[in-house]
């Protein structure tokens, strides 16, 4: 028998290794058909990818905000390939209109899925709209969908406004000419959470519950703190279940906050059970949050020989009433957060958002409802935000079969019919797309009124296009109109400056993103001047 000395042991397990990687690399590029892109070493989501910086030689979950279009001008095309020499999947990555059509919108009978390891965060209080495919997912979006309707619209509209006037009584608004915010993320983020808290579970909370903020994670933690908590996108969300009992703060933070809300969410499934089956025997109207409504569909098509299958288990209502929480209050925030950046950096731009706001709803008068469609300049500064700082800024997709996908060749409009093996992967480069000049000419430009008019607002691709598309839009754009109608009217939005920052200055600090499960702007210091209704 041989025996091997353990520096040729090492020696050979390192030639395997290398023989490894250089099979995997060419059938990578198989997989792709030697389509032209980057050859790097991890993908950008993968731990290596996501964990390393962007360099040369790494991608990085930064790459597509880097370098922005940029990156498809390298190589002649607006879909490209990129394939790992040691960790990862090849996979295409497109800022195409007409890719993504093929691999996003082609409902349910469609080849291209989302991946099964993806929506970990979202997944983890029960099967959801997002989380699920084909005929799940048709019958979760069946019984969601009649939820977003005019009256939760109007209630939206409403609770927005009263947040706002209730954030400006209790933050010392009212009696000031004055302020300085810092960043404005602080007031966005508690405000998308309360109209989602509010209208989307029914909570009866109100912007001062959500000023106590413990930092003592063994405290008593209030409900919606512990909401917010889990709603909020962490590091701590992705690390593995045993990780939660580790000593640590944040986890500990983390662990209380899902213990309190298990028992709680139980305990309001019950409650709501019983309270919607006496409505209905009783032949009364219930509450109009999306919660209630869900259990009230449910209950009653369980009670119906047409409808009875239509309905949701606890625990899928349990994962849709966090999947509602968690995507309507970060992405809303964030887009919220760009459009007064944005507005601050554009003085021109807020002036004839202000004049418009005074000519539809005048110096005092509440807006109501009927304004939203009238209002469609504040409507298109939160589209034009929501192209620059995509709160989305991918979106998966993977082929459940060999199948084909229609590529373009270059920028113009020839194209070539691709082989896809099942199993391979196309990234929705929103960032990409909402910064391709083919759809979107100068695109670095901050120009709300590349969205006037109704078809061209139609073809907003930030809430994704097709049946898949995002079922809270409306529900987004309501609140957001109202908020800022309301601020912008109220006050003039200014860069808050560091000592001897000029403003261009300040536009290069802050006018870049940030990002994790959802992207975002940097921290915004703004400051506000009162408006005199003139
Ligand atoms: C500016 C705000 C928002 C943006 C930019 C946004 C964007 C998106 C995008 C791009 C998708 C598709 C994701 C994919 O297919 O991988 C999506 C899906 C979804 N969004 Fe939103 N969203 C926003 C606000 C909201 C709000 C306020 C809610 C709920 C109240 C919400 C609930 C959902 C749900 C449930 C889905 C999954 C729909 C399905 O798969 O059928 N979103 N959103």
């Amino acid at each position: 028998m041989v025996e091997l000395t353990p520096s040729a042991a090492l020696g050979a397990v390192f030639a395997i290794f290398i023989v490894s990687r250089i099979l995997k690399y060419l059938d990578g590029l198989k997989r792709v058909n030697h389509w032209p892109g980057i050859r790097c070493l991890f993908i950008p989501f993968t731990l290596f990818g996501a964990v390393i910086p962007t360099t040369s030689w790494n991608p990085g979950v930064m790459l597509t905000w880097k370098k922005r279009f940029e990156l498809y001008q390298q190589h002649g095309r607006d879909t490209i390939s990129l394939v790992p020499y040691l960790d990862g999947r090849a996979e295409f990555y497109t800022a195409n209109l007409d890719v993504i059509r093929q691999v996003v919108a082609g409902g349910v009978k469609s080849a291209w899925v989302k991946p099964e390891d993806g929506g970990t965060v979202v997944k983890e209080w029960g099967m959801n709209l997002f989380t699920t495919e084909r005929e799940v997912w048709q019958r979760h979006r069946r019984i969601i969908g009649p939820a977003f309707n005019n009256s939760m619209y109007a209630l939206v509209w409403e609770k927005a406004i009263g947040i706002y006037q209730h954030m400006s009584d209790h933050e010392g608004w009212s009696a000031t000419n004055k302020l300085k915010l810092n960043p404005v993320q602080k007031y966005t983020s508690k405000f998308a959470f309360l109209v989602v808290a509010i209208c989307g579970f029914g909570m009866d909370i109100s912007w001062p519950d959500m000023s106590a903020d413990s930092e003592d994670p063994t405290a008593y933690m209030s409900i919606p703190e512990a909401l917010r908590v889990n709603t909020t996108p962490s590091i701590s969300k992705l690390l593995p279940r045993w990780c939660h009992k580790l000593p640590i703060q944040f986890m500990r933070k983390l662990t209380l906050a899902q213990n309190i809300l298990a028992k709680y969410m139980q305990a309001q499934v019950d409650e709501r059970r019983e309270q919607v089956q006496t409505q209905i025997a009783m032949n009364e109207e219930g509450e109009r949050d999306i919660f209630s409504l869900l259990v009230r569909a449910t209950e009653t098509n369980i009670m119906s020989t047409q409808n009875n299958k239509l309905t949701l288990t606890t625990s899928e209502l349990i994962g849709n009433v966090f999947l509602l929480l968690f995507a309507g209050h970060e992405t809303t925030a964030h887009t919220l957060a760009a459009t007064f950046a944005l507005l601050a950096a554009h003085p021109d731009i807020q002036e004839e958002i202000y004049a418009h706001i005074i000519d539809v709803v005048g110096p005092d008068r509440i807006p109501v409802l009927e304004d939203y469609h009238k209002l469609d300049k504040v409507l298109c500064a939160f589209y034009e935000a929501a192209r620059m700082f995509p709160a989305v800024y991918v979106m998966l997709r993977e082929a459940t079969e060999d199948t084909k996908l229609v590529v373009p060749t270059s920028f113009g409009d020839e194209t070539t019919t691709l082989a896809i093996p099942k199993g391979t992967r196309v990234i929705v480069d929103t960032i990409g797309l909402q910064y391709n000049p083919r759809y979107y000419p100068e695109p670095e430009k901050f120009i709300p009124s590349r969205w006037y008019g109704e078809d061209k607002a139609d073809s907003i691709t930030a809430f994704s296009i097709g049946p898949r598309n995002c079922i809270g839009r409306r529900f987004a754009t309501t609140e957001a109109v109202a908020f800022l109608t309301m601020w912008l009217r109220d006050w003039k939005v200014e860069p808050l400056l560091d000592d001897g920052e000029t403003v261009d200055q300040w536009c290069k600090r802050v006018l870049d993103a940030r990002l994790f499960l959802t992207l975002g702007v940097k921290d915004a210091p703004i400051q506000l001047t009162r408006r005199r209704g003139e």
